[in-house]
């Protein structure tokens, strides 16, 4: 178990390295590195869902803890400290003075890179991306090998030691070399056992009933070995289902069971199960679920407002951290191997110099690619593990804007905020959906959306049952309400930006694809843009029955087993035309018409979000008329649809419709017809129309419209940086 943990661990953030990464690192011979001990890292076979790695027994697991990884991508700076307790060790160990230069010579050249961050160079994204092709992060390495060092000088070892004298010594050898062979044997049987149970799943019985007609998947105790094969088998046969199916069997139902294998296997309920298995091929889906069931690495950000990369990571090699720069995407990344200290708690921890941010987090930001002096706003900003990003990008020029509509969330980003010496931003919580009444102009904004967090599974595995059809209607339509806030906050004639980036640590089309089509159906003044990130898989241009704008394209997913980082998903837009002068209405005070107008797009399964290929063009050269008659006829016949669709009579619900469609009589109350069933999370209420750039303080928000949020999921979440 720890062994698959350990791996997922150890392996590189971002994309897999190219031949030449490898051929390019240089390595330190382990006898001159004074004292230093290699670190290990292997891989693994497929975890299983509670930890244990597949296909070998926790003997084999153990054992193979012990072998030497010939790999030379797996290495960490380290800096063995001296145990409270002496022990002996393999390699002994030298001063710690000698061990600094030795590693410090390393670390110069390996972190480098990020020594423009604290001096004059420019340490924007795109220049971190133009650096990061060259930097030699990985090069000169100091390694250690703490599995091996404990897998030999454990303290029961040391006690056996301690009776060893000559008289005993051959006795006692032949008894450790009786306990070889008969961890051997054991080990073998383990493996003939794995091997009987292959011929077992060879014989594939696909039916739900066992010979008495029980239901056979009601297993009390699910054979977990047995399933685990029985899936690989499905997945084999799916993959060359031509060639390897049974005739009398359909794909579908091997799929069927399949997806009830997966869900007794790893415990996903089989709602969420078929939503995220529909997302790959079989064989990739399997990758996926494997890589929920492994912690990633953990991840520093460095604070580039305090020090730099290369300061931090000797200060904290110091305290005993074994780590090494995150990838060669960043140059401010640290991943931590081991650590004797606990990292939220340490002196550079307190006095600001990282935040401890999962390194998918760190993407939307660099896509947003803020500049000096601009005005940006994070929509969403607790607890600040982007917003603090954004302000050392900018080095504290400008002014951001971090909001949160979570009051208690809000006190953390506030923490984080003072702890890392930002001196530019202004924390304000109110619902983003009021942003471009409260105030508008932006230069850029980072919407990082309130989410399912179907990507971080492997952080929070009660995603894996607590999601239901529901949420993926309530957050894609949050999702959507803000998304045309955050386009609508921004100035789209700003001389350096006009950006919009729209993240979340989810991976389902609803939350991601079919938001942003959305966005570009209804803002035809924004475009999707490249992301500027050197890694990612393209988003969806196609989905099941749905068609994307191809420059859907542009749009990054990001996988745990792909990447081994969290989830997420990345897309930029760029705002090209003046805000429409409904829009901002159709955020606050007309929220009913929003909310009929998305109930259009959200008409069913088969067409939500769907535009057709033809559709495309006229969608991107659509832009300049928003003809408000014609748009009151299409909600009509909308909100028609939507009553109809519920069994309802136009008629007896039409003058309130009609109402609600010119906009005079805008009060939503949850629960009482389709729009408002749909609305329910957006309770509005219209007060004054406010000019667009109201002070952020008590009385601004006073005179602002008043709309809640109550399916922000505030409170909910954890107040942890992502
Ligand atoms: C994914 S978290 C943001 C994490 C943050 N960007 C970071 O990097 O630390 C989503 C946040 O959205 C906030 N939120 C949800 N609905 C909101 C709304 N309508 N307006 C503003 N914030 C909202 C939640 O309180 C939560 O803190």
């Amino acid at each position: 178990m720890a062994k698959a943990t350990l791996s997922r661990r150890m392996t590189k953030q971002g994309p897999p390295p190219t031949p030449s990464d490898g051929l390019a690192k240089k390595r330190k011979n382990p006898a001159s590195t004074n004292g230093a001990v290699k670190k290990q890292r292997t891989d693994t076979a497929a975890p299983r869902p509670n930890g244990k790695a597949n296909g070998s027994g926790p003997k084999n697991a153990a054992n193979s803890a012990g072998k030497r990884s010939t790999k030379g991508d797996f290495t960490a700076y380290t800096k063995t400290v001296p145990a409270a307790k002496p022990k002996k060790l393999s390699v002994p160990l030298e001063p710690e003075g000698d061990d600094e230069e030795d590693l410090g010579s390393g670390l110069d050249d390996a972190l480098d890179s990020d020594d423009d961050a604290l001096d004059g160079a420019d340490d924007s994204d795109a220049d971190d991306f133009a650096n990061a092709l060259s930097a030699s992060e990985d090069e000169d390495v100091v390694a250690s090998d703490d599995d091996l060092q404990k897998g030999v000088w454990s303290d029961d070892d040391s006690d056996a030691e301690e009776v060893l004298n000559a008289a005993n010594i051959a006795g006692l050898s032949g008894q450790l070399d009786r306990e070889r062979a008969e961890e051997e044997a054991e080990n073998e049987a383990e493996v003939a056992e794995g091997a009987l149970q292959t011929n077992i799943a060879a014989d594939l019985d696909l039916s739900d009933e066992d010979e008495d007609g029980r239901p056979k998947m009601n297993l009390l105790a699910p054979d977990l070995q047995l399933l685990r094969t029985r899936i690989t088998e499905t997945v084999r046969v799916l993959t060359s289902f031509k060639e390897l199916h049974d005739p009398t069997r359909s794909r579908a139902e091997y799929t069927q069971a399949l997806l009830k294998d997966i869900c007794a296997y790893y415990g996903y309920s089989p709602f969420l199960a078929e939503k995220l298995f529909s997302l790959f091929p079989p064989q990739e889906a399997l990758a996926f679920f494997d890589a929920n069931e492994t912690p990633r690495p953990i991840v520093l950000r460095t604070n580039t407002l305090r020090t730099s990369r290369r300061e931090l990571a000797h200060s904290l090699i110091n305290r005993g951290v074994t780590l090494e720069p995150v990838g060669k995407w960043s140059k401010i990344g640290l991943q931590v191997f081991e650590s004797q200290v606990p990292l939220g708690a340490t002196p550079e921890y307190l006095a600001g110099h990282y935040i401890l941010q999962a390194a998918s987090s760190f993407l939307p930001v660099m896509a947003l690619a803020p500049q000096e002096h601009e005005r940006v706003l994070d929509m969403t900003a607790a607890p600040g593990g982007k917003s603090t990003h954004l302000a050392a990008l900018v080095r504290n020029t400008g002014v951001i804007f971090a909001n949160d509509s979570n009051k208690d969330r809000s006190k953390g980003l506030i923490g984080n905020i003072h702890r890392l010496g930002v001196k530019n931003t202004i924390v304000c919580n109110y619902s983003a959906l009021e942003f471009p009444k409260v105030m508008g102009g932006f230069d850029r904004v980072l919407l990082d959306a309130p989410c399912s967090g179907t990507g971080v599974i492997a952080k929070d595995a009660s995603v894996k049952t607590n999601k239901t059809e529901s949420d993926f209607l309530r957050l894609p339509h949050l999702q959507k309400q803000l998304l045309l806030a955050a386009i609508d906050s921004v100035d789209h004639a700003s001389k350096t930006g006009g950006y919009i980036v729209y993240s979340t640590c989810s991976v389902t089309v609803e939350e991601n694809e079919q938001v942003v089509q959305y966005a570009l159906n209804r803002r035809p003044n924004v475009k999707l843009v490249e992301t500027g990130l050197i890694f990612g898989k393209e988003g969806f241009t196609r989905y099941s029955t749905k068609r994307f704008h191809p420059n859907m394209k542009y749009t990054r997913r990001y996988y745990p087993h792909a990447y081994n980082v969290d989830g997420f998903f990345v897309a930029k837009l760029r705002k090209t035309g003046p805000t429409p002068p409904t829009a901002v209405r159709a955020q606050g005070s007309n929220v009913a018409v929003a909310s009929a107008q998305d109930m259009d797009d959200e008409a069913g399964p088969g067409d939500f979000g769907e535009v057709e290929d033809d559709e495309e063009d006229k969608v991107e050269d659509v832009f300049g008329g928003f003809d408000d008659e014609e748009d009151a006829v299409l909600i009509e016949r909308a909100l028609k649809k939507q009553v109809r669709r519920k069994g309802l009579d136009f008629r007896s619900t039409e003058s309130r419709a009609v109402a609600s469609l010119t906009g005079k009589a805008v009060q939503v109350k949850s629960g009482e017809n389709v729009e408002q069933e749909k609305a329910a999370e957006v309770e509005a209420k219209v007060e004054e129309p406010t000019e667009k750039s109201k002070p952020v303080n008590g009385e601004g928000k006073k005179a602002t419209t008043k709309v809640r949020s109550k399916a922000n999921g505030a409170g909910k979440s954890k107040p942890k940086p992502r």
